[in-house]
């Protein structure tokens, strides 16, 4: 353990590890777990907080501050946490009823409880003031929960394992403390003493987010030294910056424990370990790494863990390798593990219709920000940036591509030089870009976990974002299942209309047109204003549809499955005219009889979910939809075309498919909450992409599991009945159990063959 600690005259109770005025944002919880440190749900920021110490709870509780806070020069604003003496006092004199007292309903509303704006300024807290200056600069000015929470724990010196909500400021909660040890170790002065070992090691699991890190920490220290090292790139560079003399190294294990073996990295100075995405490493297989390296460190130095689940494995490190850690969990089991502020969307597609919607939801959902696209495959990633290509500025990235076109890849993304970015889940974890709008799932990721973290990419520091899911409809029960393990929400919406899309398109050319610089429109003013007196307003509307993209009018496509060339037409009949019981049969017998030629093309048809109707929409060609709007129909039947589609019924599988997380840790549904063996996972075949080249060389690994497996091509579930390329209605089912109607009587569950009307 790093030497914390002076001990001051205040009160620490090891089961109120924060006193209320110490946790800003925290209001009280009423079911508090006995030994529980503390548990409050936070009111700004969506954080639950929960913090745990496994130190018994029978010593007299006491407030250790570290030594340094007695000094004039560091001591932490007296001001800042001037709550800590006070309510450590009254839980311990049994005021207000008991330790777990946090404050009463009125005092929360009051404010009094949350702390204030001036307690969590981190002006006022007696931090070094180079590293309050640049942080100003960078517009931090206060701590945000993780970062409070963290704080005084991390100052004492204790060792902790911590866990977020995505984008919520984790790399400055263990960052600042750091900083501020360091800085007050070499009073305040930069050292730039050659050879100078290490005192802080951070270890990430890939690339990206190690060089993030090293970012984040280098700018807000710039008087520290600070090495980021990884692989992929040369050593050279990375030994002579070592040789130099460093103060902080971040890297990924692979390329550490390379550069221990050649000797250019001593790790026997290091007294502050940080582990960032601690359960990340072992996805990635860096476990035994990872251990390599916590074996050659000091024993005598300060450890923090942060990791968004707790496995086996990151449990038995923190139980070998960290001293009495605590738990600082703004999570919690039961709450929303999404940042507020994310918007998510459901969006049911078919595999062929995906790409076509996609450029879509670009448009309608980002109007020109910055988009992420996840895909589960390399390929995906690259075919599908290379179509968008077409219409949107985009680019892959993905473990096949070089690190240093990676690299390139994400500045030139950072900078706006493109807006779409098309990644696997290497991008999923932890990046850090600045502004990014829009989240598009474009295939359902593999576990909860990682749909966190890849939405997590959007809403950062408390900003805005959207995430939208797309699904087929075999995956409806599985968007279900994650809606329950993420505790969140999404809005099932359709693909927007094309009138939608073409609205957005103009906006965002008008807000192009807003940056033309003036005199370049000096140059086209009069063309302009020849054009105005010939075509009138068609002048600039023609200018808007050809950079819209739109020169041609845009194709009719089916609202069912997307497809150009096919729109969607409604059926709907009044109840006194039923021929009987309405059925998407009926509604090829109805389209043999009032039009031959629409019965045998007809594509997809589905029933009209509510139930005081009796409708069904289905699919035509454009010109046998055209031929048949114009003929002549029985009475109290109408036929629309429609922009929108109405609720329609489920035809869903019936299979749960929740086994698909079967390596997930499942926890409020019982299951184990560790993921399973590495051999569990192991696919051949598809290039599913892992951050195989976000490690060290050599290892293959494949992530997936039989979740989004099993759910691939299975699009046919959509299928009720059609004709178009001949197959029954149930041919893409056939395998599994059947969710479709009956070709025969209607009712679902059964086949037309096997229907007891037969
Ligand atoms: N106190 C603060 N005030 C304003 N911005 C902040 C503050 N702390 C961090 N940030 C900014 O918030 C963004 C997210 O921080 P960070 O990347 O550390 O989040 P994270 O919790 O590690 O996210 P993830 O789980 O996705 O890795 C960064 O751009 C960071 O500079």
């Amino acid at each position: 353990m790093a030497s914390i600690v002076g001990v001051s005259s205040l009160y620490w109770s090891p089961c109120l590890e924060l006193p209320k005025r110490a946790l800003p944002y925290l209001s009280p919880s009423s079911q508090l777990p006995p030994f529980c440190g503390l548990r409050a749900s936070a009111t700004a920021m969506g954080c639950c907080c929960s913090l745990h110490s496994s130190r018994p709870t029978a010593a007299p509780p006491r407030l250790l501050v570290p030594s340094a806070v007695a000094s004039p020069n560091s001591v932490l604003s007296e001001e800042a946490f001037k709550g800590l003496g006070e309510f450590s006092k009254s839980s311990l004199d049994g005021e207000e009823g008991s330790e777990e007292y946090y404050g009463s309903e009125e005092e929360e509303a009051e404010g009094s409880v949350v702390g204030s704006e001036e307690e969590l300024a981190i002006a006022n807290l007696g931090l070094p003031e180079q590293l309050v200056s640049t942080l100003e600069k960078r517009g931090i000015t206060h701590l945000f929960p993780i970062q409070r929470a963290v704080l005084l724990p991390a100052l004492e010196g204790r060792d902790l394992i911590a866990r977020a909500k995505t984008g919520t400021g984790k790399t400055l909660a263990f960052g600042i403390p750091i900083i501020k040890r360091l800085t007050e170790d070499n009073d305040g002065r930069r050292i730039s003493r050659r050879g100078r070992l290490p005192r802080v090691l951070v270890l990430a699991p890939t690339r990206e987010l190690a060089k993030q890190v090293e970012k984040e920490i280098k700018e807000s220290a710039p008087h520290l030294g600070t090495v980021c090292v990884y692989g992929g790139v040369s050593y050279n560079i990375q030994q002579n910056a070592l040789a130099r003399g460093v103060d902080v190294v971040v890297g990924t294990p692979g390329r550490i424990i390379d550069l221990i073996n050649s000797n250019s990295l001593q790790l026997g100075e290091v007294k502050y370990l940080v582990l960032d995405e601690a359960d990340q490493m072992l996805a990635v297989g860096f476990e035994e790494d990872v251990e390599v390296i916590l074996e050659k460190l000091p024993s005598d130095r300060q450890s923090m863990l942060f990791s968004a689940t707790m496995p086996g494995w990151v449990k038995k490190l923190a139980r070998r390798y960290l001293n009495d850690p605590l738990t600082i969990d703004l999570v919690g089991d039961q709450d929303e593990k999404l940042a507020e502020g994310i918007k998510l969307y459901a969006i049911p597609t078919t595999a062929t219709s995906k790409r076509t919607i996609l450029s879509d939801l670009v448009t309608v959902y980002a109007k020109g920000g910055k988009t992420i696209v996840f895909t589960q495959t390399k390929r995906d990633a690259d075919e599908v940036s290379m179509a968008l290509t077409n219409s949107i500025a985009s680019e892959a990235l993905h473990g096949d591509i070089s690190q240093h076109q990676r690299e390139r890849t994400l500045s030139g993304f950072r900078q706006g030089k493109f807006t779409v970015l098309v990644a696997t889940d290497v991008a999923a974890r932890g990046l850090d870009i600045p502004n990014v709008d829009l989240i598009i799932h474009y295939e359902l990721p593999n576990d909860p976990e990682t749909f966190v973290h890849r939405s997590g990419r959007t809403g950062r520091a408390g900003k805005e974002g959207t995430a939208i899911l797309m699904f087929t409809s075999s995956q409806r029960r599985t968007v279900r299942s994650l809606e329950r393990d993420v505790g969140c929400k999404f809005e099932f919406t359709s693909s927007p209309p094309m009138q939608e899309v073409l609205e957005s398109s103009a906006e965002q050319v008008v807000a192009t047109l807003q940056g033309v610089h003036p005199e370049s429109i000096q140059h086209f003013l009069p063309t302009a204003q020849r054009l105005t007196e010939e075509l009138g307003t068609n002048a600039l509307a023609a200018a808007l549809a050809h950079l819209s993209g739109f020169s041609q009018p845009p194709s009719s496509r089916s609202l069912i499955s997307h497809e150009q060339g096919w729109v969607t037409l409604q059926l709907t009949r009044e109840q006194g005219y039923s021929r009987g019981f309405f059925s998407p049969r009926s509604v090829t017998g109805f389209l043999s009889d009032v039009y031959p030629a629409a019965a045998d093309e007809v594509g997809k048809i589905y029933l009209i979910a509510d139930e005081r109707v009796q409708g069904a929409v289905f699919d035509l060609p454009e010109e046998i939809a055209k031929e048949l709007l114009n003929k002549q129909l029985p009475p109290g039947n109408t036929i629309s075309k429609i922009m929108k589609l109405p609720a329609l019924q489920d035809d869903g599988s019936p299979t749960d498919n929740y086994g698909r997380f079967s390596n997930w840790d499942r926890g409020s549904r019982g299951g184990s909450r560790e993921r399973g063996h590495r051999g569990s996972r192991n696919w051949g075949g598809r290039d599913y992409d892992s951050d195989d080249g976000f490690r060290r060389g050599g290892r293959s690994y494949r992530t997936g599991n039989s979740w989004s497996r099993s759910s691939r091509g299975s699009d046919d579930n959509w299928l009720i009945s059609g004709r178009r390329s001949g197959r029954p209605a149930s041919f893409g089912s056939r395998d599994r159990g059947f969710g479709g109607a009956c070709f025969n009587c209607g009712r679902t569950g059964h086949r037309a063959s096997e229907c007891p009307n037969n």
